[in-house]
């Protein structure tokens, strides 16, 4: 039987979908799940160079996953780190069994060689899901025995509790093609069972595709490209897009975070959507989390937890 397309009585303000809500209550449940299994999820983010904005995100991770119960390991090498002994050190945590999950922060600095280190990285403990046989598992419709990256993995979750009704003959629009969030999203929604379409840069009359979609989301990396009128009536759009663009009028010098959608543009037509910030942001780091109790359940033989 085909599904019917959202739409019918669309209401005329979006209704906001909060990315910090959601993100607390999985890590909430991360917790009591934590104390209920009696295990201790390990995980190692390792930073590579003073990027601000990764020292941000990294600390971040770490202080989650100690306030969640978790064995919170930071390793923190210089830039001129070199390749070999990035890999000796990720070759050390695969071989720690204190150690669930590795995480290696993005991105390197540039004479280190990401697709080597990302595939050194056990699979079993790639809780950031860039790995090759978590990329393909999750491909061949074999989720359960993957892990799959984060922010993809976070926005399903926030479509899901968008709607109201199961996602099934939906039609979904993936704006991007990126290996870490355009294409395994993509995979998320067919697995789903929306009839999917891919698109990016060289996609003919993007507008007309995406008036289509009853599920948007948007992954482009360009600030606002997604205007209102590309937006069906009633549709979930989940913006997955974090450009920094220059805000005179805060003041000389000022900068304001945007996402891949004209907001208010989009919020007058779409049934729901993610703001940025506090949409999908706050759900990489909270399936961050998730990914790595899944590893350590994996480990202990447990069921993989659900959410
Ligand atoms: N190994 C990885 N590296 C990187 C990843 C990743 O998932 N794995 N993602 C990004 C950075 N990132 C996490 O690492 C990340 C970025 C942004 C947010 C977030 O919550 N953003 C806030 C806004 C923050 C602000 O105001 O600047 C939001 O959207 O509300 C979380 C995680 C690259 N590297």
């Amino acid at each position: 039987m085909n599904a019917e397309p959202l739409n019918a009585s669309a209401p005329a303000t979006a209704r906001i979908i909060d990315g910090k809500a959601v993100a607390a209550e999985v890590t909430d449940s991360i917790a009591a799940m934590v104390a209920a299994r009696g295990v201790k999820p390990g995980l190692a983010v390792v930073l590579v160079g003073d990027d601000a904005a990764s020292q941000v995100y990294v600390g971040a991770k770490g202080r989650k996953a100690a306030e969640l119960g978790f064995h919170s390991v930071q390793h923190t090498l210089p830039a001129e780190t070199s390749e070999r002994d990035l890999l000796a050190l990720v070759a050390a945590l695969n071989a720690d069994p204190a150690i669930h999950g590795i995480l290696v922060q993005l991105p390197l600095p540039a004479h280190i060689d990401t697709t080597k280190v990302l595939e050194t990285i056990d699979p079993a403990k790639d809780v950031d899901g860039f790995h090759p046989i978590n990329v393909g598992r999750l491909a061949i419709g074999e989720r359960e025995r993957a892990l799959v990256s984060c922010t993809p993995a976070g926005s399903l979750l926030l479509i899901k509790r968008a709607l109201d009704r199961p996602l099934a003959g939906l039609d979904a629009l993936v704006i991007g093609r990126s290996n870490i969030v355009g294409k395994p999203m993509a995979q998320l929604l067919l697995q789903e069972s929306c009839t999917v379409t891919i698109a990016h840069s060289r996609s003919r009359d993007l507008p007309a595709i995406a008036r289509r979609a009853d599920i948007l989301v948007a992954a482009v990396g360009r600030p606002e490209m997604v205007r209102g009128d590309w937006v069906k009536e009633g549709a979930i759009v989940i913006d997955v897009g974090m450009n920094r663009i220059a805000a005179p009028e805060r003041g000389e010098g000022k900068t304001r975070l945007v996402g891949d959608v004209a907001y208010g543009e989009a919020a007058a037509r779409a049934g729901a959507i993610t703001p940025v910030p506090g949409g999908v942001g706050p759900m990489t780091i909270a399936m961050l989390m998730a990914n790595t109790l899944t590893a350590a359940c994996r480990v202990a033989g447990l069921p993989d937890p659900q959410f």
